[in-house]
């Protein structure tokens, strides 16, 4: 147990010597080992990991987008699921858990169909369309700070980022809670929302996905 590593570098460290390169879903088992056994981290985890990779299997995006890198877990599990010349932008502002995100990505294998975007989403979102040449995307995860999904939601309809059918897939819609976006999604007439009910990563505590699809 190294003590002056931060958390998330003995995570990478473990994935490092514990896992086989290349291999998506060695990757995703060794994080989720090492988390539930010695360090608790908020990946989004197998449970509502299963959750996530049927709502990227009902997108089939060729452009999703990430909110909240952190180190990599969803990257690496929406990735390996997306159809060949298919990518995922995936925006995280904090650059230590950027460089570990990397690193594990790269691990993984799936670094060409993954672009790492580090800055704040309200910096990257309104970049989109012109730097990074993206018309609508087809599936957003949002598993960032919590009172970011709201805005970021309003932000991709104000940049036209959305397309009828665009799917969004919000975590910890029960623990910690988006309470505000929930709201505001289940009210609006441009979305049409269904609940998908689970367990915080790795503890016995409720926790829930929200989906959201825009109809335009
Ligand atoms: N506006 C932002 N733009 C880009 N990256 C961001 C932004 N806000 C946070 N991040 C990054 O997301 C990563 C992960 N993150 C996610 C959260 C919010 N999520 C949680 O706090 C959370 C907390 C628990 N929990 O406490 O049990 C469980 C979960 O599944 C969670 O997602 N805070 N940092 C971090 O690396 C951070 O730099
Ligand atoms: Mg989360």
């Amino acid at each position: 147990f190294i003590m002056n590593q931060s958390k998330e570098q003995r995570i990478l460290n473990f994935v490092l010597q514990n896992a086989v390169r290349g291999d998506p879903c060695s990757v995703m088992d060794t994080i989720d080992k090492y988390c539930s056994q010695k360090e608790w981290a908020m990946n989004v985890g197998n449970e509502k990991g299963l959750i996530l990779d049927k709502t990227v299997e009902e997108a089939n995006p060729s452009v999703a987008l990430e909110l909240g890198t952190y180190c990599g877990y969803s990257a690496v599990r929406i990735s390996r699921l997306l159809k060949a010349g298919a990518r995922l932008l995936t925006v995280e502002f904090n650059p230590e858990f950027a460089a570990i995100a990397k690193q594990m990505i790269e691990f993984a294998g799936v670094q060409d169909k993954v672009k790492l975007l580090e800055g704040p989403s309200e910096e990257i979102i309104p970049q989109l369309k012109k730097k990074y040449e993206v018309d609508t995307l087809d599936f957003v995860f949002l598993d960032h700070w919590k009172d970011r999904y709201t805005p970021d939601t309003i932000l991709l309809q104000e940049c036209n980022l959305l397309r009828k059918g665009s799917i969004l897939l919000a975590d910890n819609i029960i623990f910690p809670g988006a309470p505000d976006f929930l709201n505001y999604v289940r009210k609006s007439p441009h979305f049409k929302c269904t609940n998908y009910p689970s367990h915080l990563e790795y503890m016995q505590v409720e926790d829930a996905m929200e989906k959201a699809v825009f109809l335009g």
